[in-house]
């Protein structure tokens, strides 16, 4: 039974049954009616209690209703003006999460009682919708507009004492909330609930509402660039105001209708489900997330405490796992103790806010200099700067002072794990764990297989990731792995675009305007123009190594742009030293100006090396770009890196600012259509055969070949292709 209906005295527990997350599924509103409307008949019944099982309230509508026409049955908002319009009490019993339309069926109850671990919230904006079953309606109603739109726009799942102190929640308890609410349902039985029903509430207006409502839509437009969901929320919420609640709906539903029609909540609600079927890994060997065990990580240890060992200390320290950090020397170590433990301390504010002790959920950080120290920890992440040398005189000292099953990560952005994992004697138990800076502030993390990673290492790393909070994505072991390999074509592309006629910031907007937080030319001056130029160095595509009399925009038979490496060799490094592609306020500075000393170089060299200034329009450049992204996505899937092009996507969506309402590279890709992505790809390799880069992937091709099959099919091709592992 989707849900249930059990007696206490005279208060009758709904509880909904409908396991993973309660959600409020064509079954679930059927049943719920049903079990609501006997116990609105039987005269033994004086409050209603509604509750969920197994801990969790209700985690809103089900999100794969949406396309289908199970939506049209009894609708959320029909079903919620029958609970409002109860003549007997109706109290909520939150426990775990009321999100979405769960706390929109709380909304519609009289009283709302929730534990105190529990969470509320509205967050369909992130699933590119708006609460359309009464949440943009009720919730002002009973919070008023700022506090409302607040919770609506940024989708955040309020804790539950904030929730109290908001006046979302009547009472907020550390124990069982069921028996919470049936006592305060006895209480009410008999009083006059006509205030309690929200819908019959007037939203109050004042002179400034208007334009308070206008400055929300400009700052949502600036903030979500492109995204619709955000701007329908602030017109629904709008559409409350002084007005009757049954207008207010009739324009959530029109709100509704026409998001549909953007494709938004089709992509958002790919990149949602995308987020947990990557935890779902399979490996090549026919391993799988549901048939391997993890081992328990008890506890960890950090060696190098730069920004990204201090993010990830603090990461493991949120998710309740004592850590040993490890520094060279004591000036270093002090350094970043100080940097942690600010971290830490900013962490134990937050859940002092939210009514929780901090002592309980944060675990201790022990700081030394000593590497015997670690010879108890179940797991190790290295996060050193990035040279395999340095990583591996670290792991022949692991080798020798940890236990011999604890497993060994390497927090590297693109070396090979296999190289490192050689110098141990437990290859099996070494794996990569890219994390992305901020360490305990960005969701994504890469878990990189090498050659012998055994699968019980792999189903550590990636349930440790989940521990953390993070979502993890399996990769394969190449140069860069997913997320980074793929930014070299792209950039390629960029930097082409400015020797052909364009400047950093006409590139930039195009790319920003479409919704990626950083165009390439920005993200390179935050990232270091170092970086690079130091790799090109190293491979001999700049510097010394370079053979003499080497055209200056050719390497090895290919095009070759030397603009970033004359940068660099100016000192030109990006934000850090003031000045890049763009010109900043002093080094270190975050506002990037265009520089003319950068316009004036572009200039003398078109001139030097007789280049035509052809700017190219933003169609041209958006496909470009994206399109190098693409294909590089591809020859990823290809080459067995990543499993399904839903990997990718989560990769770009959560590390490197794709717009999530385009779904991701790949799921854009799909809505573009593969045969006009082949034919620009194809047209533009023709005309430029010494960029490899762009030579159309034979996976694009062969789904072009077999009719463009949808997104969610690419996989069994892909599977077919898979030879390298
Ligand atoms: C013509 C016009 C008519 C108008 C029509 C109006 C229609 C009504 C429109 C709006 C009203 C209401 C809308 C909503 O409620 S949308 C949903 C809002 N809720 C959410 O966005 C919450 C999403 N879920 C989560 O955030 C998390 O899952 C969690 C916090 C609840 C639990 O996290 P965790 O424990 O980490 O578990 P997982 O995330 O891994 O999830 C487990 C499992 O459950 C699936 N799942 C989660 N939420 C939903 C859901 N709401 N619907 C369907 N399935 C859900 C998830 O996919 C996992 O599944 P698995 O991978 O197969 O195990």
């Amino acid at each position: 039974m989707a849900a249930t209906r059990s007696l206490s005295h005279t208060v009758a527990v709904i509880t909904i049954n409908y396991p993973p997350v309660n959600a409020l599924s064509s079954p679930v509103r059927h049943a719920l009616i049903k079990e609501f409307g006997e116990a609105t008949k039987d005269p033994s019944v004086k409050a209603i209690v509604l509750a969920g099982a197994n801990g969790k309230f209700s985690a809103g509508a089900d999100i794969r209703e949406f396309s289908t026409s199970a939506l049209k049955t009894i609708s959320l908002e029909d079903m919620n003006e029958t609970i409002e319009a109860s003549r007997k009490p109706v109290v909520a019993a939150i426990e775990g999460v009321a999100l979405g339309g769960g706390l929109e069926l709380a909304l519609a109850c009289h009283y709302r009682v929730a534990n105190v671990q529990s969470r509320v919230g509205l967050p369909e904006v992130l699933i590119g919708i708006l609460p359309a079953a009464g949440g943009t309606q009720r919730l002002p109603r009973l919070i008023g507009v700022p506090a409302a739109l607040d919770v609506i726009i940024r989708g955040r799942h309020v804790p539950a004492t904030e929730a109290l102190q908001l006046g979302i929640i009547d009472e907020v308890v550390q124990g069982n909330a069921v028996n919470a609410a049936i006592l305060l349902a006895r209480k009410v039985i008999g009083s006059n609930l006509d205030k309690r029903r929200l819908s019959t509430n007037y939203v109050p207006s004042n002179p400034n509402m208007e334009s308070f409502l206008d400055t929300a839509v400009e700052k949502a437009k600036k903030q979500f660039r492109g995204a619709q969901a955000p701007i329908a929320c602030i017109e629904a919420v709008r559409a409350s105001v002084q007005k009757p609640y049954k207008h207010g709906i009739e324009k959530e539903r029109q709100l509704f209708t026409s998001l549909w029609a953007t494709g938004q909540p089709q992509a958002q609600q790919y990149a949602f489900f995308s987020e947990r079927n990557v935890a779902k890994w399979t490996h090549p060997s026919g391993g799988r997330w549901d048939t391997v065990t993890p081992k328990p990580v008890r506890t960890a240890a950090v060696i190098g405490l730069g920004t990204m060992g201090r993010g990830i200390a603090t990461s493991l320290a949120k998710a309740n796992i004592p850590v040993i950090a490890l520094e060279q020397d004591a000036q270093q170590l002090e350094i970043g103790k100080k940097a942690v433990n600010g971290l830490l301390e900013r962490e134990a504010e937050k859940l002092l806010k939210q009514g929780l002790a901090p002592g309980t959920v944060l675990a201790p950080v022990h700081f030394t200099l000593h590497f015997a120290e670690l010879r108890d920890v179940d797991l190790v992440i290295e996060a050193v700067y990035e040279n395999t040398e340095l990583k591996k005189e670290i792991f022949r000292k692991l080798k020798s002072v940890c236990k011999p099953d604890a497993f060994l990560c390497t927090n590297t952005s693109g070396l090979n794990i296999d190289e490192i994992a050689a110098v141990t004697n437990h290859p099996d138990l070494v794996i990569g764990t890219h994390f992305f800076s901020p360490a305990n502030i960005m969701r994504l993390l890469e878990v990189v297989r090498g050659q012998q990673t055994s699968l019980t290492t792999i189903a550590t790393a990636m349930t440790l990731g989940k521990t953390l909070g993070k979502v993890s994505v399996l990769v394969g072991n190449c140069p860069l792995f997913v997320g980074n390999r793929l930014l070299g074509p792209y950039v390629d592309q960029a930097n082409y675009l400015l020797e052909e006629g364009c400047y950093p910031e006409d590139v930039d907007k195009v790319l920003e305007d479409f919704g990626i937080t950083m165009g390439p030319f920005r993200m390179m001056d935050l990232a270091g123009l170092d970086v690079g130029w130091r790799a090109r160095t190293e491979k001999g595509l700049t510097g010394n190594k370079v053979l003499h009399g080497t055209p200056a925009r050719q390497r090895l038979g290919n095009r070759y742009s030397p603009l970033p490496d004359m940068l660099c060799e100016l000192g030109r490094f990006g934000q850090k030293t003031g000045k890049g592609w763009y010109l900043y306020d002093k080094p270190g500075g975050r506002i990037a100006h265009p520089d003319p000393w950068v316009k004036d170089v572009l200039h003398k060299y078109r001139n030097t090396h007789h280049i035509k200034q052809r700017p190219a329009s933003p169609e041209v450049i958006l496909e470009r770009c994206v399109y190098a992204l693409i294909n590089e996505g591809f020859r990823v899937l290809e080459d067995g890196i990543a499993s399904g092009p839903e990997d990718i996507d989560v990769i770009y969506n959560n590390g490197y600012g794709w717009p999530k309402y385009r779904g991701g590279i790949m799921y854009y890709a799909s809505t573009v259509g593969l045969g006009k992505v082949l034919d620009v790809l194809e047209k533009y390799h023709k005309e430029h055969p010494d960029v490899p880069s762009m030579k159309p992937a034979f996976l694009l091709k062969k789904l072009v070949a077999v009719g463009e099959p949808p997104i969610k099919e690419w996989r069994t091709q892909v599977g077919n292709l898979v030879h390298k592992l």
